[in-house]
């Protein structure tokens, strides 16, 4: 009856969009995620509500289901669990390996720059604070400081000062998920601009999307566009960087890989084996979008070609605080922003709890140009608005 039963380990809006995608395509989910009814849930044929990092439960949930493909949805999970399951015969997106090397930023840095060659920032990890003061040191002032386990920018924080390494410190511990107590000190580069590369390692080879450029702020994306202006020279020295990286940790799927564009430098930063926040913007600009190219590659049918069809942006939406019960406003409004040279489009996430800086949504646009489409993406972010309600 179905074409495949597939996983979800996490089920966060990226998740969603997967769901979504599988459906279409006559597949079976199964979404977990650490709270119930998370938005991939919603779209999904069956839940299991348990945290990631629960070796036991994660197995429990596996055997009951029996899919076909356990497709990690976010980093923090039982990697070592995620191992023992793919040698039993357990097929994981895109490779146990690629989980567990990319849920800390300590095995994905080394790997990348260590064993692999590629150009990154000067790096140095530190597990006490008299170790990020000599981290700091060895990398240069100013520098990044991030919990070795994390994402969207939590944790996060630039230091310039050596009292600022030390808070900075203290901070990555506090913010850390899971269990280990250690940072990332990263030299601060002074990039031109970002970009994610959205590379597919399908039955069909390797494929890339175009570069999405996007900005961030507090170490999570507000906006994101693509095609993302680069020169052809600094284009293939990412895209040789990423398929070098994506082919040594193995399997099939879609990969985030994020550079800093230097000068003429691409400068790998880091990479999700799975669909990328930014990559929202091919929701509305590319033919098949991240999440469909993943399930394609995972299913083992061929990409064959990736349309882009023109400028196009996404922009986020945002809490500003906690609350179980709150309503959107403004989504006619912003709806109605849209036109046949403009179209515009959300996606709500249906998350269940709103909290400070929690993505809830996001707009997106296409237009005659990158700028004008990330001006219409965020006018229609800005229009829809959250009314929080009293906790009941
Ligand atoms: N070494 C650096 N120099 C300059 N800026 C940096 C550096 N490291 C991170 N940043 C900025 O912070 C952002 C978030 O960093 P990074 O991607 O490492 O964190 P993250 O928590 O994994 O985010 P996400 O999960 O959203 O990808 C980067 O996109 C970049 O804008
Ligand atoms: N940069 C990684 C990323 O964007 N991950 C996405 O956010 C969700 C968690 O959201 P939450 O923190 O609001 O629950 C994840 O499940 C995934 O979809
Ligand atoms: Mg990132």
């Amino acid at each position: 009856m179905f074409l495949a039963k597939l996983m979800l380990l996490g089920s966060g809006e990226l998740g969603r969009e997967f769901a979504i995608a599988a459906k279409r395509l006559g597949c079976a989910v199964v979404a977990c995620d650490r709270y119930p009814n998370a938005p991939a849930m919603q779209v999904a044929d069956a839940a299991e509500v348990f945290s990631m990092l629960d070796g036991a439960a994660l197995r429990a949930a596996v055997e009951k289901h029996c899919p076909d493909f356990i497709v990690p949805e976010i980093e923090a999970i039982d990697t070592a669990t995620l191992a023992a399951l793919e040698e039993e015969g357990w097929q994981v997106v895109p490779s146990a390996k690629a989980a567990r090397l990319t849920m800390n930023r300590d095995g994905i840095r080394r790997f990348a720059a260590e064993e692999q060659g590629l150009t990154t920032s000067r790096y140095r990890f530190a597990e006490t604070e008299d170790e990020a003061l000599a981290a700091a040191q060895a990398v240069g002032l100013p520098c990044v400081i991030k919990p070795v386990m994390s994402s969207s920018g939590k944790g996060q924080s630039t230091a310039t000062t050596e009292a600022e390494v030390r808070t900075a410190f203290a901070y990555a511990i506090e913010k850390m998920r899971g269990d280990r107590p250690m940072a990332i000190v990263e030299e601060f580069i002074r990039f031109d601009s970002e970009i994610t590369l959205l590379t597919v390692a399908a039955a069909d080879g390797i494929h890339f999307c175009a570069p999405i450029g996007h900005r961030q702020e507090a170490g999570d994306y507000r906006e994101s566009w693509q095609p993302a202006a680069m020169s052809p020279a600094v284009l293939e020295d990412a895209r040789r960087q990423a398929a070098t990286i994506v082919e040594a940790l193995g399997g099939r799927g879609l990969f985030g890989v994020e550079f800093f564009i230097a000068g003429d430098r691409a400068i790998f930063s880091e990479l999700s084996p799975r669909p990328h926040d930014t990559g929202m913007v091919t929701l509305i600009g590319q033919d098949p979008n991240e999440f469909e190219l993943h399930l394609r590659a995972i299913l083992g049918l061929p990409v064959g070609t990736i349309v882009q069809r023109g400028p196009s942006a996404s922009a986020v939406i945002l809490a500003d605080r906690s609350c179980r019960e709150f309503r959107f406003e403004g989504v006619g409004a912003a709806l109605a922003a849209g036109s046949a040279e403009t179209p515009v489009d959300l996606r709500l996430f249906g998350k269940p709890e709103t909290l400070p800086g929690r993505r809830m949504g996001v707009a997106l646009a296409r237009a005659a140009s990158v700028e004008d489409a990330v001006a219409a993406a965020k006018a229609a972010a800005a229009r829809v608005t959250i009314a929080y309600d009293e906790e009941k």
